[in-house]
């Protein structure tokens, strides 16, 4: 027998769901690098462990493509509720899961939308960023984990993230940092592209379009209100509250299957 994965997608934020109910997977980096990796893996963003702990919620285990650890994964948790309820191990509608930032109310919508209570979107100051030799103004929000959001005029598709890594200051983020361009198209209208820590540029983040809006708001002066915020894999709608915020948005599982043994026991 080899191991079960899934693969799915939010926004098109993708990752490799690996079902392990009782914890008994050893997911090393390198696994993680080998299966994120585009050419000689499945490919994915980031990877979705799915663990059962002997008490509290299911448990995401979420890894970026490099191999390294993050908070949480607004985008994984939609894929990762959508695997869920496709079991059969939790119920359409309210319930609410374990992540390393804490435990997220979750909502599994009949249309195979989620919703997600993202917390607190906490701005602690305001920082900078230059990508190849242009500088962008940003706001730090925690959302669980640290984004550097940047509202700016310059048109996000324009902006070269394949070949530029946004450059942030270490004092700030010193653990790293997701940095997001954002374009404003109209009251409660945004535009976003991301440099996530740990993978590079994602067609999608969902922590990084509840910094968007905070990030917008607070430019704007305004405390709490909501947004739609249009990334290059689709559109999630984004409200904050003053104490919490919510990210809603599609999730797809498109493939099932075994990975090899043996490939698995070479890393
Ligand atoms: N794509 C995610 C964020 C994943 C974690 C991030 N790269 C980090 O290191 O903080 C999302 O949808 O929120």
């Amino acid at each position: 027998m080899g191991v079960e994965f899934l693969k799915g997608h939010g926004t098109e934020n993708d990752f490799v769901v690996l079902p392990d109910p009782d914890g008994l997977l050893d997911l090393t980096e390198e696994r993680v690098r080998a299966l994120c990796d585009r050419q000689r893996g499945l490919g994915a963003d980031g990877v979705l462990r799915v663990v059962r702990p002997d008490f509290g919620p299911w448990f995401m285990d979420y890894r970026n493509a490099d191999g390294s650890i993050a908070e949480m994964c607004g985008n994984g948790v939609r894929v990762f509720v959508r695997y869920l309820v496709s079991e059969g191990l939790a119920p359409t509608g309210e319930f609410t899961i374990g992540t390393r930032a804490g435990q997220r109310h979750v909502i599994a919508h009949e249309d195979g939308t989620v919703t997600v209570d993202m917390g607190p979107a906490r701005v602690f100051g305001t920082s900078s960023t230059t990508l190849g030799t242009a500088s962008f103004d940003g706001v730090a929000v925690d959302v669980g984990n640290p984004h550097l959001a940047c509202v700016t005029t310059t048109p996000v598709a324009s902006l070269d993230l394949l070949r530029n890594t946004p450059v942030f200051d270490h004092s700030v983020f010193p653990n790293g940092v997701n940095v997001e361009f954002i374009n404003v198209l109209g009251d409660g209208a945004l535009r976003m592209r991301v440099h996530e820590r740990g993978v590079g540029e994602t067609r999608s983040c969902g922590t990084g379009t509840v910094a968007a809006v905070t990030s917008w708001l607070h430019g704007t002066g305004q405390r709490t209100g909501k947004a739609t915020v249009d990334v290059p894999g689709g559109q999630v709608s984004v409200v904050i509250e003053e104490d919490t915020s919510t990210l809603t948005g599609p999730a797809v599982l498109l493939a099932r299957g075994e990975l090899d043994q043996a490939w698995w026991d070479a890393f």
